[in-house]
């Protein structure tokens, strides 16, 4: 992780780091603890994150996780009960929203219905004006005086029009255009302020998957155009890998993980941003750790390692898109737990049975059952948080590579370097794979 990234209190780990000069520029919580009602677990609890000057900050996690909480606490609209937070190097934990340098677009965008486009783009240049005017006593005067003039506020929002292509729109209301558009205006509104901290909440949620997918480029491209920092909320996998500089993976109020979106996809620091980020998601099986410390196993599973692992059993974990199929195995062993051809492979051999094959386009998602699930038995299928058992996984292929059958056995085998292996109690990280070197801990040739 670099320097410009996040640091954060672990889920499971040491105290807070002790006190550091605020980062310049950008947005910085520091101790921040929000508790609603004064009691029980804190919504928000971060140590330390530094949300980098002109970054885009993607924030992902379960619902109720916190995320809109860090949104409220960064416009001012929630007052965290410990902690300080700083934008571009300035404390603002006191300071009134308004006066913050930082604009929030929500999800339904909150449109004025009866104003028009312009109108409602103009909306808080307008009433700056007013309110500053009014405070500095000048209204009666009829002088600009601070805040923007009204020739100022026409040129923004037409700029801001021209920015989003909303020129041909100006003069219609909110119920006259589509959901795309009303983004884009929502959009116009907040830009129209130039804040220094642009906060996005599921912006785009409300639109369909044409849209979505138009508008996450329109944002990228936003960005890039303004240069100021972004920070978005959003509960899809797609935007938060493609879209952001920066990751922040949420969970139960605190940071799980921070970093750039591939840093958290390849190396994730635990076993809950291992499932949460990536879609299909990660298989995970609880193994075995056999063989001194050297090899893992479970049904249907087989993994070599480099250096002894001193646990007994381990979250091994691998994404779908890691594991290249090979010539299937026959079906007993599919069914038995695992063949003995896997243990002179490549780091993981899995063998199974194709259960559901899922079509979605260039890819197709290929879902396996092993061990008592390939063998027909009937009952539970799927291991629990205790048992070993690698029941389903999943692989994706290239939909033209061919499409194996329902019930084909399959032998799948993934790279060392592409394996991930969690503490089954802390559920922290104890690998150290590395995708540089060329094996560290699992082994990447046959022994
Ligand atoms: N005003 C409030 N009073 C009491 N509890 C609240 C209040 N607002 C939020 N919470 C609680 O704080 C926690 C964090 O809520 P928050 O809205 O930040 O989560 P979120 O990650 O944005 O969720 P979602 O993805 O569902 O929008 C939740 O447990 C929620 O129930």
């Amino acid at each position: 992780m670099t320097d410009t990234t996040v640091t954060s209190r672990p889920i499971l780990g040491e105290a807070p780091p002790p006190e550091l000069p605020a980062p310049s520029g950008g947005v910085h919580f520091r101790g921040i603890m929000r508790r609603y009602g004064g009691t029980g677990r804190p919504a928000l609890d971060v140590a330390d994150l530094h949300l980098p000057h002109r970054s885009f900050t993607v924030i992902v996690g379960p619902s109720g996780c916190g995320k809109s909480t860090a949104l409220r606490v960064i416009t001012g609209l929630e007052t965290p009960d410990e902690g300080r937070l700083t934008i571009n190097g300035v404390d603002v934990t006191a300071t009134p929203p308004g006066a913050r340098g930082v604009s929030m677009v929500f999800q339904d965008f909150a449109l004025y219905p009866h104003l028009t486009v312009e109108q409602n783009i103009a909306f808080s240049l307008r009433l700056e004006a007013k309110h500053n005017r009014g405070r500095l006593g000048l209204l009666r005067r009829g002088a600009g005086g601070a805040g923007p003039s009204r020739g100022e506020i026409s040129r923004r929002v037409t700029e801001a029009c021209v920015l989003l292509g909303l020129a041909d729109l100006r003069h219609r209301r909110p119920g006259q255009l589509s959901g795309g558009e009303r983004q884009r205006v929502g959009l116009a509104r907040a830009i129209v302020r130039r804040p220094s901290v642009l906060l996005l909440d599921e912006p785009l949620s409300a639109l369909d998957a044409q849209l979505r997918q138009q508008a996450r480029a329109e944002l990228v491209r936003l960005h890039r155009e303004l240069g100021n920092t972004v920070v978005l909320v959003t509960h899809d996998q797609l935007e938060a890998l493609s879209m952001g500089t920066h990751l922040v993976v949420m969970n139960g109020g605190r940071v799980a993980q921070a970093g750039t979106p591939e840093q958290v996809y390849r190396r994730p620091a635990d076993v809950f941003v291992a499932a949460f980020v990536g879609s299909p998601a990660m298989n995970l099986h609880l193994v075995e750790v056999t063989n001194g410390g050297g090899a893992l196993a479970a049904p249907g599973l087989s993994a070599r390692l480099a250096g002894p692992l001193t646990l007994p059993r381990a979250w091994l974990g691998w994404r779908p898109g890691d594991g290249v199929i090979e010539a299937g195995p026959d079906r007993a062993a599919a069914a038995g737990g695992l063949a003995g051809a896997g243990l002179a492979g490549a780091g993981l051999v899995m063998e199974g049975l194709v259960d559901v094959v899922e079509f979605t386009g260039d890819v197709v998602v290929v879902h396996c059952v092993s061990g008592a699930a390939a063998a027909g038995e009937t009952g539970e299928w799927d291991a629990g948080p205790d048992e070993v058992g690698p029941a389903r996984w999943a692989v994706t292929v290239p939909a033209q590579a061919g499409v194996p059958d329902v019930g084909t056995p399959l032998r799948v085998r993934v790279p060392a370097r592409r394996l991930h292996l969690f503490d089954p109690v802390s559920g922290q990280r104890v690998d150290e794979i590395d995708d540089d070197a060329d094996d560290l801990a699992v082994a990447d040739e046959p022994t």
